[in-house]
């Protein structure tokens, strides 16, 4: 848990240093700093913004480096510097050190904020990055394959942009790199495949408390981005053709994605009113049942509690390992404490809906930092938690009180 935070040169926050708790609630008004508080603990965990990806963009103006520092609760200090030429420096316990990953998995962060509220309508993205957060925390072999798989696809692609006719040298080459995919390709398949049956039903608990009307309707699929009964390489010998036309490789492990699908409770007629959905039948029930995308049913403020539920049924995932299940051997530390990042959380939300949300968060081993344009939350914050921390924002100067 992150005990104190120091931020200096983000954005309007010039120096802030403050002392956190398990729950922390930070008001201001519009363009006060509040988000750069929270584009701050999200920089020191994934080395990137959510906002952002330049750091110019969000170093103070007339600066040259932002830093963000913090002590954890056992003493463990992070450190990032973000230099406007993109220079990183990281540092673990006051030594330096080369790779984003190694401060990730000390600090894992979590974030719910407006521009995540277009996550089921986008591309596959932002979803299956949600899914290797998890599994990035979970399996610690998921990572070095990834970055070995995406390190081949960006030379694959590189060639079939280059040119639709290749030489028996390139072919050759090409070869060797769908044979590498391959490799990393059915790894990749197996850790995803296994952290998204493990993931199923603590998303079907967490729909069941934030969104109790939709517990039966609500399902979540998984894509794996290729036919995995093959090896990717033959699909890619058997594709090459078409990707060279198009100058990518459209099947793999970076095509995966995950789905929430909405179900019908009621029988559907099959006629083409429906002409975007599936219609089911599965044996058992005599008239067929109606499946789409739960993007397309849902209203704005529901979708932001499904993506609130998506993000908070990992976090029990993290911590509790299940005795005997193959996610005992999670990659997780066990000193690791979760960091929820809610970002403007009465926008979208009723006052019921957001009772349900941080009551649902008030019982997950996880810190919260969370924002509000007023302070109209805090009485159910004190309600929930036993010694909330509250930061008036004012222009870039945060005050605890
Ligand atoms: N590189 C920068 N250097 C200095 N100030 C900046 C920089 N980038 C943005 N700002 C300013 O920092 C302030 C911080 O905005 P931030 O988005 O954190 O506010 P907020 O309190 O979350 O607002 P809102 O409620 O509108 O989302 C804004 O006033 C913005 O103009």
């Amino acid at each position: 848990m992150i005990e104190r935070l120091q931020i200096s040169h983000l954005r309007n926050l010039t120096q802030t240093n403050l002392q956190s708790a398990a729950c922390n609630v930070i008001i201001g008004e519009n363009g006060s700093g509040k988000t750069s508080l929270l584009e701050a603990i999200f920089l020191l965990s994934r080395g990137k913004s959510f906002r952002h990806h330049q750091p110019k963009r969000y170093i103070q103006h007339h600066q040259n480096s932002a830093t963000v520092h913090a002590k954890l609760n056992d003493n463990r200090t992070l450190a990032i510097q973000k230099q406007t030429d993109a220079t990183t420096v990281l540092r673990l316990n006051q030594s330096t050190v080369y790779n984003q990953s190694i401060l990730t998995e000390q600090l894992p962060t979590l974030l719910v904020d407006p521009s995540t509220m277009d996550m089921l309508e986008q591309g596959s993205a932002s979803r299956r990055q949600l899914l290797d957060w998890l599994v990035f925390h979970m399996k610690q072999g998921f990572h070095p394959q990834w970055v070995a798989y995406q390190r081949l696809l960006k030379q694959r692609n590189s060639l079939l942009k280059k040119t639709r006719h290749l030489s028996q040298i390139q072919l050759a080459e090409l070869k060797s790199w769908d044979k590498g995919l391959s490799n990393h390709a059915a790894l990749i398949h197996h850790y995803r495949e296994r952290v998204f049956a493990a993931w199923q039903p603590y998303f079907a608990d967490t729909v069941a408390e934030l969104l109790p009307a939709y517990a039966e309707q609500l399902s979540l699929s998984y894509n794996p981005g290729y036919d995995t009964s093959i090896s990717l390489d033959v699909q890619l010998n058997e594709r090459l053709e078409q990707d060279l036309q198009l100058g990518y490789t459209r099947i793999g492990n970076h095509r995966a994605d995950v789905h929430v699908h909405w179900r019908s409770s009621d029988s559907v007629q099959t006629n083409s009113e429906h002409a975007n959905t599936i219609i089911e039948t599965d044996g058992s029930s005599p008239l067929p049942t109606l499946k789409e995308q739960a993007a397309n049913v849902l209203s704005r403020g529901e979708k932001k509690l499904l993506i609130t539920a998506l993000r908070l049924s990992q976090l029990p995932l993290l911590l509790h390992t299940e005795e005997g299940s193959d996610l005992s051997n999670s990659g997780l530390n066990s000193q690791v404490t979760p960091v929820v990042l809610l970002d403007d959380i009465t926008a979208e939300l009723d006052a019921r809906a957001i009772e349900i949300l941080l009551s649902a968060l008030s019982q997950l081993p996880c810190q919260v930092f969370m924002t509000s344009l007023t302070d109209d939350v805090l009485p159910l914050v004190r309600a929930l938690w036993s010694n909330p921390h509250v930061f008036h924002v004012k222009q870039g100067q945060v005050s605890m009180g």
